[in-house]
């Protein structure tokens, strides 16, 4: 059957070509079946990378490696995959899981039955002591943690069983147990294991240890071998003299990376004829048997794949989708995250944003009266119509009064210009508006006679405004209030002095809006755009951040090792965000339907697919910043560096018709900018998707959505 790992001048760096950081230097190593083996080493000597290279998670730059027959990684081999158990160094479990869940978890993704989990989990939980079924592995103590992650590599029995460093935190009765058990299953199985330990007596268990340092195994053999070389009675001091030996003129530098040949040479000269694996132990027959058994295994492999296929892929769809669903609804914030924030933010935005400005204080000046009083006098009379003329007084009273009725502006009055102007510019007020003391009667020369009305009339029979416009859309709103009302002011004047009052009106009428209401807000114009934005950001940060954390706390990886695609996990994902989203986007249409009373003219299911849609493209882009990005502040960074120039490339604050010609091309094709507009189509114009300033938007929306996911497939291939 061959060994159950072999390693044949394992070479391995980090870092660039021409700056290697040397990992693994031609190292060898041979792994029996039925057998334990304990990889020793100090900290940083490369133990957790070799093991990855044998796991299939990495691989060597240089070297070959053999596990259970076959290279990690070719279709069948079962490397990454069930042949293997891999307890790596991090407890790697998922927090918001309890117990059982994560062992019925690793248990679906090796393609085990629920029954044979459940009667193995039972010899494991008495085996390893393990806490409560029902106990969340986040309430777990350290070395609980590590037990359970040790049941969730013994699970499906492998063949191989990798353990790094498991024994680190238990009390040395359970380290004791777990070794017993170690030393029983491989004696009555052929199963394997490689075990690395910083309790270096312990080792003395293994059928043969490994001493590792500076990326070579300086011996490998039996316990009792080793000692008796080098007559110690410890491995600790065997460990010590080969140190010694190997001294340290021997460190690796980088850029003399020796030759495969030149390595063997000077790793026996390292060792100071001590017998580190020979590469030519490999015989031509054992390479030969390899061989054969590596043609005749893929094909016994594939036909029991593709038996097992659909149930293997069933279950491990339903584990993934079990683990996303559970890791995002055991924690409050995911929930609050994915279901409130929506209607926080909504809430926000519909009480906030496009309402009418109230309690705008405005200085008024009036040198027309004595004091302000004087223009609420009951029975102030302003017009008096005669036969052929029409007399004014105090006109301004009229003005004023007619502010009355707008009741958003508050009226200052002040005694001079001179303090309307200071208290201006202290910004106590937004402006200010003037009348001179002949207001009136420069009014009546101008509207009676205005082809003979000098300069000074016209003049003094201006209403003066003085506004501070820094806040344009405040400014902007007192303005229009001002020439509504002189032009109501005008009418009525006209009116009372039997004027048709047409007469007085500017000849532009705006007749009903061919779409909208006269009346529409600015809310209604954004609020497309708005929920776009929302739903897009919403599900990118909570994808960026739950493939991150994956990564981080080894999930990710080790659910990979267990034989696991980026592929599958990814549909995993995507299945679970989908239907997380459909709901998220009936919820923000419903909600406004309802609460706010928002109409819409088009089609509901139409918006409904829309909404999801971006919602698919936002956990997309997250899905793609996770990719690219090794942290959470990575992500953050580049996840609010998008949201800026999105937000504000869009139209959806300034319309884009205002943006340089060159720009309103480019953006247009933004994730937003269409498809807001086709929203905004449906909602307002009820077009159906027929037409295309609504299937624009789509169109638009589903061209992201390939670009992300083929990003995306690039980034994890190459990372895989
Ligand atoms: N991705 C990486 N990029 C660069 N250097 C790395 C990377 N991963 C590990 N290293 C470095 O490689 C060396 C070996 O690391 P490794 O984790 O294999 O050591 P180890 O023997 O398992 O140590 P320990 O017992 O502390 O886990 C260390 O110096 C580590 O800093």
């Amino acid at each position: 059957m061959g060994d159950a790992v072999e390693v044949r001048n394992g070479y391995k760096y980090y870092g660039s070509k021409s700056k290697p950081k040397i990992i693994l230097n031609y190292l060898n190593m041979n792994v029996e079946r039925g057998s334990i083996y304990g990889l020793l080493g100090a900290s940083g000597c490369g133990k957790t990378t070799l093991l990855s290279c044998i796991v299939g998670q990495r691989q060597f730059n240089s070297g070959d490696v053999r596990v259970l027959g076959m290279k990690p990684g070719l279709p069948g081999s079962g490397v990454p995959g069930s042949r293997i158990g891999y307890m790596p160094q991090e407890i790697a479990l998922v927090e918001e899981m309890t117990v059982k869940e994560i062992i019925y978890y690793f248990g679906r993704i090796y393609g085990m039955k629920d029954d044979k989990i459940r009667d193995k989990f039972k010899i494991l939980r008495d085996l390893l002591q393990l806490p409560q079924a029902n106990q969340l592995v986040k309430k777990c103590s350290g070395g609980q943690a590590r037990r359970v992650s040790f049941a969730c590599a013994m699970i499906h029995d492998p063949e191989l069983l990798i353990l790094d460093e498991p024994t680190v935190g238990l009390d040395p009765m359970l380290r004791e147990k777990i070794w017993e058990f170690l030393v029983e299953t491989t004696k009555n199985s052929k199963m394997a294991v490689i075990i690395t330990t910083h309790y270096i007596e312990e080792a003395k268990q293994a059928n043969k240890i490994g001493l590792m340092r500076k990326g070579v195994l300086l011996a490998e053999d039996t316990p009792d071998n080793i000692m008796l070389r080098f007559e110690v009675n410890s491995i600790e001091d065997a460990f010590l003299i080969l140190s010694q030996k190997q001294g340290d003129n021997d460190v690796i530098e980088a850029g003399m990376v020796p030759l495969p040949s030149q390595q063997q040479h000077a790793s026996n000269a390292i060792c100071n004829g001590i017998e580190v694996i020979d590469s030519s132990t490999i015989t031509q027959a054992s390479e030969k048997s390899l061989g054969e058994k590596h043609s005749s295994q893929i094909v016994d492999e594939e036909n029991d794949n593709s038996k097992k296929f659909l149930f293997t892929t069933k279950g491990r769809i339903k584990a993934l989708m079990t683990k996303n669903f559970v890791q995002l609804f055991r924690q409050p914030s995911g929930i609050i995250f994915m279901l409130l924030f929506p209607i926080i933010q909504l809430s926000c935005f519909y009480v906030a944003v496009g309402k009418t400005p109230t309690n705008l204080k405005l200085g008024i000046v009036n040198e027309e009266v004595p004091n302000w009083h004087t223009c609420y006098e009951e029975n102030l009379k302003t017009v008096m119509p005669g036969n052929d003329t029409c007399n004014f007084r105090m006109l301004s009273c009229r003005y004023i009064t007619g502010l009355d009725g707008a009741d958003h502006l508050n009226k200052i009055f002040h005694s001079s210009l001179e303090e309307a102007h200071r208290e201006a510019k202290k910004a106590n007020t937004l402006g200010y508006i003037y009348f001179p003391h002949n207001f009136s009667s420069s009014m009546q020369v101008f509207m009676e006679d205005g082809r003979y009305a000098d300069d000074y009339a016209i003049e003094n029979a201006e209403v003066t405004v003085h506004l501070d416009n820094t806040d344009r859309q405040v400014s902007f709103y007192i303005e229009r209030k001002l020439y509504d009302l002189y032009s109501s002011f005008v009418k009525d004047i006209a009116s009372d002095c039997n004027y048709p009052p047409k007469v007085a009106s500017i000849p532009v009428h705006m007749h009903e809006p061919i779409y909208g209401t006269q009346d529409m807000e600015f809310q209604r114009y954004v609020a497309p755009g708005v929920v776009m934005t929302m739903v897009f950001f919403l599900a990118t940060l909570l994808t960026a951040s739950v493939f991150i954390e994956e990564r981080l706390d080894g999930v990710w990886d080790r659910t990979l090792v267990a034989g696991v695609s980026a592929i599958q996990m990814l549909w995993a994902h995507l299945l679970s965000q989908f239907i997380i989203m459909v709901v998220q986007s009936i919820e923000v249409i419903v909600y406004i339907g309802v609460v706010f009373d928002t109409y819409n003219r088009g089609d509901t299911a139409t918006l409904i697919f829309l909404l999801t849609l971006t919602s698919f493209c936002g956990m997309l882009f997250g899905l793609l910043i996770s990719v690219y990005c090794k942290s959470h502040t990575e992500a953050n960074f580049v996840a609010t560096g998008a949201f800026y120039p999105m937000i504000i490339l869009c139209g959806l604050l300034w319309p884009l018709e205002g943006m340089p010609k060159a720009l309103q091309s480019v953006v247009l094709y933004f994730p937003f900018t269409l498809p807001s507009i086709s929203a905004r189509n449906i909602l307002e114009k009820g077009w159906d998707i027929t037409n295309i300033n609504v299937y624009g938007g789509f169109l638009v929306m589903a061209a992201w959505i390939i670009i992300f996911f083929t990003l995306c497939m690039v980034g994890l291939k190459r990372k895989t």
